[in-house]
């Protein structure tokens, strides 16, 4: 119930077009009943002589042609109502597809923008979690889901009870025992309906799930596919594949049989119920008590008849199919979007930071960062070195605001960040990550994402700086040229580099390097350092390093180990200091000692 008002929520705004598309179909199904009474009226009372009786309004209309008798030499009359009425039942069918699939299109549409505007503000953590595969999934497939229920599906059940309605009243004006004889089994087979759907509901969930799972495998598949190559773990991964493709095979091939079974047994129960009218009207027929215009009105309805109420247990599956779509995509937008509290300071940052007893973690008991001091001016460039896991990413992930600390207090310009607006502060900090993603589209606007007013000199002097300039010329279309899947394939290295130019164009008063040098070789990492520091209005930089030749210019740097800040100072200090710094450094020196001996 609680999905059925989602859906009628959702279809605020269209609710009117629905409405037209079901009184046209109820339109249409009273033009489908009023052809076999015409052809009734004409076998018994026009041609035959029996005594005139149909509903009142029919018999008040038959007078307007002047009655039955005058009809005898006028059969063209009846004759042209019946091709009337199928012109009349085509052009209510027509309304009834066009406002229907309109309405539907327009809903499926707010609904897909809805979905991708959500999922731009939820948290990052949120996204850190999500399985893409399964999001695409939602935002396709389950919207489609529904867009194919409320432009075929939803009018069906208009159809179904239209029909019920008025064949039953003509049914009943006709004769009431023959309609108790034809309506025997409907009960029986909605009430089918209605048990199948039930069983189905969970079945489909289970189908849904599983090619959910079975798109992220593929998803995840195609965007590691280097490393599947490169670890040559292909048999392991079509094993993966197979297992997941094997399960929603099973789970598709659990419905068919489910379908399978409901409709040979409502067949079966139809036919059932036509071969009653069949042989009780026959009988009575032959015995005179309904005339034979009255058993051609009962068999042609129970034919129409019998089709939109099976057609309901088709319906009742999709509306099953739907609803479960409509859960997964509430669920999505039930989830909270990131709280931006847009009224935060949005005064001019210059760079300045300082941390004071800063710890965090991203769950309350597990301390990520402990006790972490230190204070940058504002230009000046901070290295912060560490093993894996050390935390280097989810301090700078502080700065971002991407998540708040628990403890302690970071200032910038000597104002709690806690307190300054978020879209403010990353409008300010470019965050260069260690691998970069471009869009597929051409070199300018990709470096242009990070400002999009900015002019193609800009756009120039940001990419000498990152050291890409060169290798941009050296393409046929230069700036021009289309990057990703159909365009330029770059290296890791000049990925990272474009990413640099792109985060450099917006001029933040903050830039962090998140690695984002690693692929990178030593040379074009120093021309690129060597550029930041020439450039005016140079950035608080902070660089996460694991190359000590990287770091080594750098103001000061910051040494973390498991959470905690245990050295700080600059190069020479460092390394005339016992630690991790030195340790690393002697590692780095000696290994690039044994490299030049050897490339002497
Ligand atoms: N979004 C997250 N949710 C929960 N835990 C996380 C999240 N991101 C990182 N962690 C955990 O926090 C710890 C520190 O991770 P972080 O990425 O800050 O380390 P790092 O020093 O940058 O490592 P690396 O050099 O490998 O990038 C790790 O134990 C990691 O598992």
């Amino acid at each position: 119930m609680k999905n059925i008002k989602l859906l009628w929520n959702y279809m605020k705004g269209n609710r009117s077009k629905y409405t037209f598309a079901i009184l046209s179909i109820g339109m249409a199904a009273l033009f489908s009943l009023i052809g076999p009474l015409v052809m009734k009226i004409t076998i018994d009372s026009i041609i035959g002589n029996e005594q005139l009786s149909a509903p009142y309004w029919v018999v008040r209309i038959i007078e307007g042609f002047g009655g039955v008798s005058a009809l005898k030499s006028k059969l063209w009359i009846p004759a042209g109502m019946l091709v009337a009425f199928t012109v009349f039942r085509g052009l209510f069918l027509f309304f009834k597809g066009k406002w229907s699939a309109e309405a539907a299109e327009t809903v499926s549409r707010k609904m897909r923008d809805q979905l991708y505007n959500h999922l731009q503000y939820l948290s990052y953590q949120y996204h850190v979690k999500a399985e893409t595969g399964d999001l695409v999934q939602r935002c396709t497939s389950d919207v489609e889901t529904i867009r194919r229920f409320l432009a075929t599906q939803f009018v069906e059940i208009g159809s179904a009870l239209f029909m019920l309605l008025f064949s039953g009243y003509i049914m009943l004006t006709l004769d009431l025992t023959m309609t108790l004889v034809s309506l025997a089994l409907v009960p029986v087979i909605f009430t089918f309906a209605v048990v199948f759907f039930i069983k189905v509901k969970k079945a489909f969930k289970l189908m849904d799930e599983s090619e959910g799972k079975m798109s992220t495998t593929l998803q995840e598949n195609l965007t590691g596919l280097r490393v599947v190559r490169a670890f040559g773990r292909q048999r392991h991964e079509e094993e993966r594949f197979e297992e997941k493709n094997r399960i929603n095979r099973d789970f598709t091939y659990k419905l068919i049989r489910l379908f399978a079974w409901y409709w040979s047994i409502s067949d079966l129960i139809c036919m059932f119920q036509i071969g009653m009218v069949l042989v009780t009207g026959i009988y009575w027929t032959a015995m005179g008590r309904i005339s034979l215009g009255t058993l051609v009105v009962f068999t042609t309805y129970i034919g129409m008849l019998l089709w939109p109420v099976r057609q309901m247990g088709r319906v009742i599956t999709d509306l099953g199919k739907a609803m479960v779509a409509v859960e997964r995509i509430q669920a999505i937008i039930d989830e909270p979007i990131e709280n931006m509290e847009e009224n935060g300071d949005k005064s001019p940052i210059y760079g300045n930071i300082s941390f004071e007893n800063v710890s965090f973690g991203y769950e309350t008991d597990k301390p990520i960062l402990k006790n972490i001091n230190f204070n940058v001016e504002a230009g000046q460039t901070v290295a912060i070195l560490g093993p894996t896991g050390s935390g280097k990413t989810t301090l700078v992930h502080l700065l971002a605001r991407l998540f708040d600390y628990q403890e302690g207090s970071i200032k910038i310009d000597g104002k709690e960040l806690k307190t300054i607006d978020k879209k403010w502060i990353r409008s300010n900090l470019g965050l260069i990550l260690q691998e970069p993603f471009l869009f597929a589209k051409t070199i300018k606007e990709n470096i242009r994402l990070g400002r999009y007013d900015a002019n193609d000199e800009e756009v120039v002097e940001v990419a000498q700086v990152a050291s890409i300039h060169d290798v941009i010329l050296e393409f046929d279309k230069g700036y021009e040229t289309l990057v990703g899947e159909r365009g330029v394939s770059l290296s890791g290295g000049q990925k990272q580099r474009m990413a640099i130019a792109r985060s450099l164009i917006n001029n933040s008063p903050i830039v962090v390097f998140d690695d984002s040098l690693s692929a990178v070789d030593t040379e074009t990492d120093a021309s690129i350092r060597a550029a930041l520091k020439e450039r005016k209005n140079k950035a608080t930089t902070f660089i996460i390093s694991h190359r000590i030749s990287t770091l080594s210019e750098a103001d000061f740097i910051i040494v973390l180990d498991k959470g905690k800040l245990i050295q700080t100072g600059n190069h020479d200090q460092l390394i005339h200091e016992e630690g991790l710094y030195k340790k690393i450094w002697n590692i780095q020196n000696s290994s690039e000692d044994g490299f030049m001996e050897v490339a002497n």
